[in-house]
């Protein structure tokens, strides 16, 4: 079934169309539709438990749904096979909100990991190009050479980052990218991804509960409430919504001040 109408459009990258997740007799989702446009940074908003992580993980195939249809470059990764969808799969950047790094492993041995399994490279072949991916996700050059725990929260989240950019994504999935990041390090994470967005051409989807991130850098938001995407669209439409949580969340102080930082950055 697909609620409000909704087509496929040539520049979606990403199409849920009535998505049903249950765990058990818990129903997350029911009906649920969304769009991710080419080259755009939406952001994924919505109340705890609303299911925003389990969009996510659906999104990369790693829940299945109970009914509906997830596509992403066109293709419906629950019916490829798995060298096919292997080959989709790697057209995936993801940051989990644990950032996920090999503890036992230095920065550069970490982003190396993928090219050796997946894009089948030496490790010499690998050692250039992570160097590479270290230093667009804003690390200084010797932070390969350190280990996870060395590192402050936010170069943790970079090193992460340089990781997930490893195989030359063309859209990266992030979960609360700054959640506990101090102000000043979730700002320069949030500029990082949109000049990311901007130089590579990624499209990003971002599950944040950061006003801060969505008036700085997101294109369209999407909210979740009531099982469903009760939104897609941008910030100014959504925040003009009269829905009670998208009030409560847009309208209230936190909202308010993050609006008004927004438009004294001139963003
Ligand atoms: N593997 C699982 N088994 C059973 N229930 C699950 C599983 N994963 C998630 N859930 C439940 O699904 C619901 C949605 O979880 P999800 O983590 O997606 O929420 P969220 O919107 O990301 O929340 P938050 O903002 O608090 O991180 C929650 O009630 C959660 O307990």
């Amino acid at each position: 079934m697909h609620g409000d109408g909704l087509v496929s459009a040539p520049d979606n990258v990403v199409e849920v169309r009535g998505l049903v997740t249950r765990f058990g007799s818990l129903v997350v989702h029911e009906g649920l539709d969304l769009d991710v446009r080419h080259g755009e940074i939406l952001g994924v908003v919505g109340g705890s438990g609303t299911g925003k992580s389990v969009l996510l993980r659906t999104i990369l195939g790693l829940q299945k749904p109970a009914g509906g249809s997830v596509r992403v470059f066109g293709e419906d990764l629950a019916t490829l096979a798995p060298r096919e969808r292997s080959r989709v799969e790697r057209r995936f950047g993801v940051l989990f909100q644990r950032g996920a790094l090999f503890s036992s492993l230095t920065v550069a041995e970490n982003v190396v990991l993928p090219l050796v399994e997946h894009a089948g490279l030496t490790r010499d072949e690998a050692a250039p190009l992570a160097a590479l991916k270290i230093a667009l996700a804003g690390l200084p050059a010797d932070a390969g050479a350190r280990l996870p725990a060395e590192l402050s929260g936010g170069m943790v989240k970079r090193a992460a980052l340089a990781r997930a950019l490893a195989l030359d994504p063309d859209i990266l999935f992030l979960d609360e990218p700054t959640a506990g990041l101090d102000p000043i390090g979730a700002a320069a994470f949030d500029r990082l991804i949109a000049t990311l967005r901007d130089a590579l051409g990624l499209t990003v989807f971002v599950v944040t509960h950061d006003l801060d991130t969505l008036y700085a850098i997101t294109d369209r938001v999407a909210v979740l409430a009531r099982r469903r995407v009760i939104l897609n669209a941008d910030l100014a439409t959504v925040a003009q919504s009269d829905d009670a949580w998208v009030r409560d969340y847009f309208r209230g102080p936190r909202g308010r001040a993050a609006a008004t930082a927004s438009v004294t950055e001139g963003n």
